[in-house]
């Protein structure tokens, strides 16, 4: 067995607990997963940081409303950016991502294995989070090199689990039982799996609607004795939100909160609070 990696059990020494996002293919929410986590994570009044180490496409940049900010390189180690949030909100939110890093943000990198390894290496070793109740790190679709890495990063390090997310239609593939097998290999608990776009919610009338197939996710929990967190139907205000900060500058981390989709995912995470593991500090 590898000895114990001192300096980022040192780095992430101050943090209560760290939830992996992850999903067997691109596209079906998990990045607005992760966000949504940690909005509510916030409304909850907790200390949140969020980890990008989705290094081909980093997406947490735009969804936090963040595109344009920079990686500030202080003694400590990396300073993550913080994401001003209201003042009647007790949480507080940063994040860390490739996407702050790059000269060209809306650029993306080609990069082989052991630069990804060192990227990750890096990332979880040399930032200066802080304290922090959650650390949430949002992955790369599928298992690869970076899955590798952050596993064998986190080894030592005693994390909560991982979150897997899906859609209706992508539940019965086997990208997702890649996923749970990957869990299992590298001995990574599983929280919970998350079902996102399931059903539609009526911009006109909030009216929730199923256009696919629902109750997959739930199926697929069972058939893997996983825990089924809920489901997440898709909310036009949602992409509205996102896309708004863009153009008027108004974060999501105001406005979330009243979103439709808010009290839904306030229930999976209260859900997923029950699976986290003691505090790890
Ligand atoms: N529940 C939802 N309601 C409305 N829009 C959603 C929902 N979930 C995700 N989306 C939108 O779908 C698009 C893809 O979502 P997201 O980027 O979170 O997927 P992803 O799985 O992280 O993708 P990738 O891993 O390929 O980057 C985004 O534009 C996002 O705003
Ligand atoms: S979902 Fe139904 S009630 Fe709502 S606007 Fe559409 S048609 Fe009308």
């Amino acid at each position: 067995m590898e000895e114990p990696m001192s300096a980022s059990l040192e780095a992430l020494s101050h943090i209560k607990h760290i939830f992996l996002i992850l999903s067997g293919k691109g596209g079906v929410g998990k990045s607005s997963v992760t966000t949504q986590t940690a909005l509510a994570l916030c409304n909850f009044g907790y200390k949140v940081g969020v980890l990008d180490i989705d290094l081909t496409g980093p997406s947490l940049p735009r969804m936090f409303g963040l595109e344009g900010q920079s990686i500030l390189q202080a003694q400590q180690g990396w300073m993550p950016v913080p994401i001003p949030v209201p003042d009647n909100l007790k949480g507080e939110l940063k994040v860390i991502s490739l996407g702050f890093l790059l000269d060209d943000k809306g650029n993306s990198v080609v990069w082989r294995g052991p630069k990804k390894a060192s990227m990750i290496k890096q990332f979880i070793s040399s930032v200066a989070w802080g304290e922090l109740d959650y650390l949430l790190i949002d992955t790369p679709p599928g298992t690869g090199d970076e899955h590798i890495s952050i596993a064998e990063q986190l080894r030592w390090s005693n994390p909560d689990g991982a979150i897997i997310v899906t859609t209706p239609q992508s539940v019965a593939t086997a990208d997702v039982k890649k996923e749970i097998n990957f869990c299992r290999k590298v001995e990574l608990n599983i929280l919970g799996i998350v079902e996102n776009m399931s059903g539609f919610i009526c911009p006109h009338c909030a009216e929730c609607t199923d256009i696919f197939s629902s109750g997959g996710g739930s199926k697929l929990a069972r058939n893997y004795s996983i825990p089924y967190l809920g489901a997440i139907p898709i909310d036009p205000k949602f992409v509205e939100l996102i896309e708004n900060q863009a153009t008027a500058g108004e974060l999501l981390v105001h406005s979330y909160h009243e979103s439709s989709i808010f009290p839904i995912f306030k229930d999976i995470l209260l859900k997923l609070l029950e699976q986290q593991k003691p505090p790890r500090i």
